[in-house]
């Protein structure tokens, strides 16, 4: 179940705002400029499977966002829990950092954490499948894949160089959510 939570950026022990609405969490999202929509998924698409099956299971739903916005690039991130790259991907996306381009994600498989720095405001979206989550260039954010991983997501960039962070050097995002553990 996707959630939205809001907190103060300065107090991440009360909750401002909670919701598990998709209808609501588009609304409050879009009243920040972010897309927030639920796609439909397939079932044979898992943690793992390379780039190319990836994209070729998501091929109608990638050309038609392409048509759309013109975007450049697409990459798959797709790990498991097995992959020995797991923490050292997670640690990358960490810490606050903001993107020169919009930071536009589609969740074809598992979940993720996002949580973004707007103005006095975090707001922290647990992203699972379905959710497609497009943020404004130059938002400060970050991202918890958690420590036993089990996500594919497509990325979509105007940059045709793909991935480039740029940190902010606030470790705000130490006192916010991390995924936990399955079972914790
Ligand atoms: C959900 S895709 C991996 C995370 C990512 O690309 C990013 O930029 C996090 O901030
Ligand atoms: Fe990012
Ligand atoms: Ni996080």
């Amino acid at each position: 179940m996707s959630t939205l939570t809001i907190f103060a950026d300065t107090d991440s022990t009360k909750t401002l705002t909670y919701s598990t609405d998709p209808i609501e969490i588009s609304s409050r999202l879009s009243a920040e400029g972010i897309r927030f929509e639920q796609w439909q998924t397939r079932d044979d698409v898992r943690a793992g499977d390379s780039q190319e099956a990836v994209l070729t299971a998501y091929a109608d739903d990638v050309s038609r966002l392409i048509r759309e916005q013109g975007y450049q690039t697409v990459d798959v991130i797709s790990i498991a829990s097995d992959n020995p790259q797991k923490d050292a991907l997670r640690q990358k996306f960490l810490a606050e950092h903001t993107h020169s381009e919009d930071e536009v994600r589609f969740f074809v498989e598992g979940q993720g954490l996002f949580a973004l720095h707007l103005g006095d405001q975090v707001f922290e979206i647990l992203c699972e499948k379905g959710d497609l989550l497009s943020v404004p260039a130059n938002t400060l954010h970050w991202f918890d894949l958690g420590p036993e991983p089990d996500l594919v997501a497509i990325r979509f960039f105007n940059n045709p160089d793909g991935w480039v962070a740029n940190y902010s050097g606030n470790n705000i995002a130490d006192q916010y959510s991390r995924i936990c553990p399955a079972g914790q």
